[in-house]
């Protein structure tokens, strides 16, 4: 019997805060916390020896065994990941991308370890970051399957913007530093195909919907991103509370409709904000009150508890070394920017969690900027599986 060869692969993805205040679904800041997958996945064909006999190996379960992936897990809250490739949102991300291209299967075998330090449901971007990954893995096994493809970044963007809707985290995951975006006015046929259900994109359990049909390809182009300037003396105090916040329970409490008074006062901080974290030495009192929200924060204090005091009470006056503070993404993690004093500046806000929201627990880190964005790595040759 022979041995199938195949490669190893770590994809590396950072975390992301998005809307830093004003900005909510149109900036987002990739931070130095990553998921990371090693793939180790067959290679390309037509690099194998044609004599060459697959080994089958037995899988997990009967799903991902006709899936061709199995998934190991190490990280934070391991209870609440699917292991099984047809209901892991990073692996049905990237069943997406292959169904596109008429594969309904990883290469055989495919075998993935996440490692994920990005907590859960606290707006610190794991979902997006999951996604990017899956995108990326759906990638890999793609030019497995076909050697001659292997999509860009730029098209690769299309397809995670059809799984996580808002592009501020996945732009700056998938791109790294610090990002604007906006979503493109496609034609209306194109605007159909982008808004199709989330079910068809991601049918779950993947496979379990899997008529043979295609699913519909991302429309080209559908969103838009820059990089700004990063003033290098600005880093991010995460303060993370124990408890969960999901993305979309903080979405349905929003209202649909804004006063033009609100609008305006978010545009014209918006508007500085960008400029102002590029300015070196930065000015906090302008960081401070262009980090303002009328959008999404005020609504979303029903979620986190502490939340407006917080915002009004920690301030550079307050606490030296504070430049500006927000919601991270939607919640429940507070960003604070600032060039020093970190720990001062958690504690405050650890404070007010504990006094304001009924004794709510924190951890807390110092993140900086993660330039580089996602990557994919060959880590070795290949090895036998
Ligand atoms: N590494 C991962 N693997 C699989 N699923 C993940 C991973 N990271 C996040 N998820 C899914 O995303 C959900 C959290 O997404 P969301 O509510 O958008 O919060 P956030 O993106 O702010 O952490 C998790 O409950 C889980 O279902
Ligand atoms: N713009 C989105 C960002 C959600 O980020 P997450 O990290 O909480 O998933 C929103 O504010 O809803």
């Amino acid at each position: 019997m022979g041995e199938e060869k195949s490669y190893l692969y770590l994809i590396r993805v950072p975390c992301s805060s998005a809307n830093i205040g004003p900005g909510f679904d149109v900036i987002g800041l990739a931070l130095s916390m990553y998921l990371e997958l090693r793939v180790t996945i067959a290679q390309p064909l037509s690099s194998q020896s044609a004599a060459l006999p697959l080994v089958s190996k037995s899988l997990a379960n009967s799903s991902s065994s006709s899936l061709n992936c199995t998934i190991t897990y190490t990280g934070v809250s391991p209870e609440s990941i699917e292991l099984d490739a047809a209901s892991n949102l990073l692996t049905r991300s990237a069943l997406y991308l292959l169904r596109c291209h008429g594969h309904h299967s990883f290469p055989h075998p495919t075998k993935v370890h996440i490692h994920n330090p990005i907590p859960l449901g606290r707006g610190l971007g794991s979902s997006g970051a999951a996604v990017v990954a899956g995108i990326l893995l759906g990638n890999l096994a793609l030019s497995s399957h076909s050697p001659s493809l292997s999509l860009s970044k730029a098209r690769l963007l299309d397809y995670c913007l059809m799984i996580e809707r808002h592009p501020d985290n996945v732009a700056a995951a998938l791109y790294g530093g610090f990002v604007g975006t906006y979503l493109n006015e496609l034609d209306p046929v194109d605007m159909a195909r982008k808004e199709i259900p989330l079910s068809e994109v991601l049918p779950a359990p993947a496979g379990g919907l899997d008529t043979g049909l295609k699913p519909p390809e991302p429309p080209c182009g559908i969103g838009h991103f820059r990089r700004f300037k990063w003033a290098k003396e600005i880093k991010a105090v995460a303060v993370i509370p124990d408890f969960e916040v999901s993305t979309a329970k903080a979405r349905e409490c929003l209202p649909t409709l804004y006063s033009r008074q609100d609008m305006i006062f978010n545009l014209q901080r918006l508007a500085l904000l960008t400029t102002a974290l590029s300015d070196s030495p930065p000015d906090p009192s302008l960081i401070y009150e262009a980090m303002r929200d009328k959008v999404h924060q005020p609504y979303r204090s029903t979620l986190v508890p502490g939340l407006t005091q917080i915002l009004e009470c920690v301030t550079p006056a307050t606490h030296e070394g504070l430049l500006g503070i927000c919601l991270s993404g939607a919640g429940p993690t507070i960003l604070a920017l600032a060039t020093g004093n970190f720990e001062g500046i958690a504690e405050a806000v650890m404070d007010r969690f504990k006094r304001e929201g009924e004794g709510i627990q924190c951890r807390w880190s110092v993140l900086e900027p993660a330039e580089e964005g996602a990557t994919v790595e060959a880590v070795q040759g290949w090895e036998h599986l």
